[in-house]
């Protein structure tokens, strides 16, 4: 489990919060998504649960560890994923691994297993300095998965990729998650927080404006719409019609019992449009 309360940071440390009074929670097992634009303080969070960045001010405590009390045992429970890879370029891929493998007191996985896992097999005794921009992701990805973590953090996990890298990773996540892990992933990507999360944070200027799952936001926020083709005197006729209305349910019920329907379907507000509509702010 996850607990943030009133979360504060400033960089400067001149009365500017770059992290504003952030409360939340994650409960074991669940995916949860910082959602939000460029700047927003996704990554500041995050830096700080995974104590990258020192706790400031406010209350952390991350699979039953409170930052505030320094213990190194807890960083052989979480993994994190980085959005720059950070790999050593002069070393092959299962060596960066076999690096990093020994900072950790727990049971690791094996390089192997590991890299097929993220399409890298045959590529262990390549120097990850070689390596495109996709592979060296796919790479601190792996990384993060080493000591078989229970919290994974993962900052922006498919921003830059080619879509079969995103598609790789995203189902990478899923599984992971089947087997119990905990996740909480940044984006800036409305199909990454819909598609992954249980629930999302829309954070902006450094404070979360609002906390729900994708579908109760769509149920919440979306416009209660159909859109229905039918054919009408040998034309195809489209039109979207509210579910709500009076005058257009009349509509619909006479266009269901007199018109031949070729397409109906309801019409669901993206978690774009949604954040737009909550925050007054787009994703980019
Ligand atoms: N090291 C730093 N020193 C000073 N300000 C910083 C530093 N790192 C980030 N910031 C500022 O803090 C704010 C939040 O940045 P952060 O990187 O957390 O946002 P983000 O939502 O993760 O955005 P992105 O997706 O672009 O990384 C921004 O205004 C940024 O300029």
């Amino acid at each position: 489990m996850i607990s943030v309360k009133n979360l504060y940071h400033s960089y400067n440390k001149d009365g500017k919060y770059q992290v504003k009074d952030v409360s939340f929670e994650v409960a074991n097992g669940e995916v949860f998504g910082f959602l939000g634009p460029s700047g927003a303080g996704k990554s500041t969070a995050l830096n700080i649960l995974t104590g990258l960045l020192p706790l400031q001010q406010g209350e952390v405590v991350v699979g039953g560890y409170d930052l505030k009390k320094v213990s190194n045992e807890r960083f052989n429970k979480i993994g994190m994923s980085f959005e720059q890879s950070n790999v050593y370029s002069k070393l092959t891929a299962k060596e960066n691994l076999d690096f990093y493998r020994k900072l950790f007191d727990v049971p690791t996985l094996d390089s192997h297993t590991l890299l097929k896992l993220v399409g890298l097999e045959g590529k262990e005794h390549v120097k990850a300095g070689e390596f495109s921009k996709g592979m060296k992701h796919r790479l601190t990805f792996a990384r993060s998965m080493i000591n078989n973590p229970e919290m994974w953090f993962l900052d922006e996990p498919t921003t830059g990729l080619d879509p079969s890298i995103a598609a790789d990773i995203k189902d990478i996540i899923k599984e992971k998650n089947k087997e119990g892990v905990t996740v909480f992933l940044t984006t800036h990507n409305m199909f990454i927080a819909d598609e992954l999360c249980d629930r999302v944070a829309f954070i902006v200027d450094g404070e979360i404006k609002l906390i729900d799952s994708p579908k109760n936001l769509k149920l919440q926020y979306g416009d209660k719409l159909v859109e229905v083709e039918y054919i009408e005197k040998g034309e195809v006729i489209k039109t979207t019609l509210s579910t709500v209305l009076p005058e257009d349910k009349k509509t619909l019920q006479e266009i269901i019992e007199h018109h031949d329907i070729q397409t109906m379907h309801t019409k669901e507000a993206t978690l774009e449009e949604i954040f737009i509509k909550v925050t007054g702010r787009g994703l980019v």
